[in-house]
């Protein structure tokens, strides 16, 4: 286990910084056209999106405590709303072990540096895991300048760390040097902790030395989780990467369309996204882009329900898996494979399976199960229905309601 508060013994940090230190809510309220820009930014921001807030309300109420976690071979600076920080477990769990040597640092072609694979991943491989080197609330209540904030975090870190967090890039320009580098590398992240009074306070800043080096693509290689229970950050391939190739990742959702990508990627991180999904050669290229992520944004929100389909006699026994192929075309064509493609994996097994079609049904669930590579409790449920395909819940269902045959697709 890993001790959470280390308040007694920041032991790398400079030893002038007190152990634990306490930043108060702001003595007097800031004026009601800063607390209004503040409320539209929020309900704003794709990472809040809070629709009720209201910040003249928090910053009369927050107070903060800032420590240092310490980790096996790794420390955190971390600043905490106390409100958050009181509903932390006490103890996280060790993260599973990081694979040895699949990435390394080094310079793209335009955009800085990146990571890079060291060696082929399949789909679903663990790129890392890692520890956070700081956090710090995504909305920050407090009297005192941001700049000094971030000073008082950065100057808790051991000279090594600190050096390493002031040598990410920044890409802001109207802001303070360290706020900047906060702001050009950190990730938001959920701190799920149960009964949170105020939602908001659960959205932070985490930033990564090493998965702080990914760049951006809107067709992502990687996808990253945060776990709360271990306080570290999952990296995944989501398809399969070559050795040498750049390991991206989403900084924003990627089902918007082009023009909207680009302004939330300005708005939030100042640069214009040099990837190669928006490196389109025409209008019409990009109006297809759009329209596929505007599709495969809705595909499930317009889907009919699996049982509905299979009870329903006037739905054609095609219908949903056609729909699926369609999305994982879209998916492919898009680079989103982000967006659980593997859910339209299992659903066509699904399908099948209710049909009653062994030979598609194995093909499909064996896939399914293929992906599922960190999922031990999914891999069970599709090798037992692999194993013994009528234990598949709905084997059958459709054709006996629809009483005819699927043409093969
Ligand atoms: C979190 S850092 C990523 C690592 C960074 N390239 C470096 O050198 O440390 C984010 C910055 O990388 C650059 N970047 C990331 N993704 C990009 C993209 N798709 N197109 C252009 N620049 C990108 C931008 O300057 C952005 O502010």
């Amino acid at each position: 286990m890993i001790a959470k508060d280390c308040a007694s013994s920041s032991s790398s940090g400079p030893s002038s910084s007190p152990a634990r230190c306490r930043f108060s809510a702001a003595p007097t309220p800031p004026p009601p056209h800063v607390c209004a820009r503040i409320n539209a930014q929020v309900t704003s921001d794709p990472v809040l999106a809070r629709p009720n807030f209201d910040f003249d309300q928090h910053v009369r109420s927050r107070s903060y405590t800032m420590q240092n976690f310490a980790f096996e071979d790794f420390e955190a600076a971390v600043l905490l709303d106390e409100g958050v920080e009181s509903l932390l477990p006490e103890t996280f769990h060790p993260p599973c072990p990081a694979p040895l040597y699949t990435f390394e640092i080094g310079a793209t072609e335009n955009d800085g540096l990146g990571m890079f694979a060291l060696k082929d991943m399949p789909a679903g491989s663990l790129v890392l895991v890692e520890h956070p080197v700081m956090v710090a609330p995504y909305l920050l209540g407090i009297g005192v300048p941001l700049a000094d904030v971030y000073a008082e975090i950065f100057g808790r870190l051991s000279p090594d760390l600190c050096d390493e967090l002031m040598d990410l890039s920044n890409s802001m320009e109207d802001c303070d040097l360290l706020e900047g580098i906060v702001r050009t590398n950190a990730l938001g992240i959920q701190l799920e902790v149960p009964d949170v009074p105020n939602p908001e306070l659960t959205t932070h800043r985490a930033v990564f030395l090493n998965t702080s080096r990914c760049n951006h693509s809107c067709g992502p290689n990687a996808r990253w989780e945060w776990d709360t229970n271990t306080f570290s950050l999952y990296l995944t391939a989501v398809r399969p990467i070559r050795k040498g190739e750049e390991i991206t990742i989403q900084y924003i959702a990627c089902t918007q369309s082009r023009k909207e990508r680009h302004a939330t990627l300005h708005s939030l991180y100042n640069f214009t996204c040099a990837c190669k999904y928006c490196a389109l050669p025409s209008h019409d290229a990009i109006r297809t882009s759009d329209a596929t992520r505007a599709a495969l944004e809705s595909f499930w929100r317009v889907l009919p329900p699996f049982e509905e389909w299979c009870l329903d006699p006037i739905m054609a026994p095609d219908a949903l898996i056609k729909r699926h192929f369609d999305a994982l075309k879209m998916i492919k064509q898009e680079g989103l494979q982000v967006l659980d493609a593997e859910k339209h994996v299992d659903a066509i097994a699904m399908c099948y399976g209710s049909l009653a079609d062994l030979e598609l049904f194995t093909a499909w669930a064996g896939r399914a199960k293929d992906a599922k590579l960190h999922d031990a409790k999914q891999t069970l449920v599709f090798a037992k229905w692999l194993s013994n395909p009528v234990s598949f819940p709905a084997w059958g269902w459709k054709k006996t309601f629809c009483g005819r045959e699927l043409g093969k697709l």
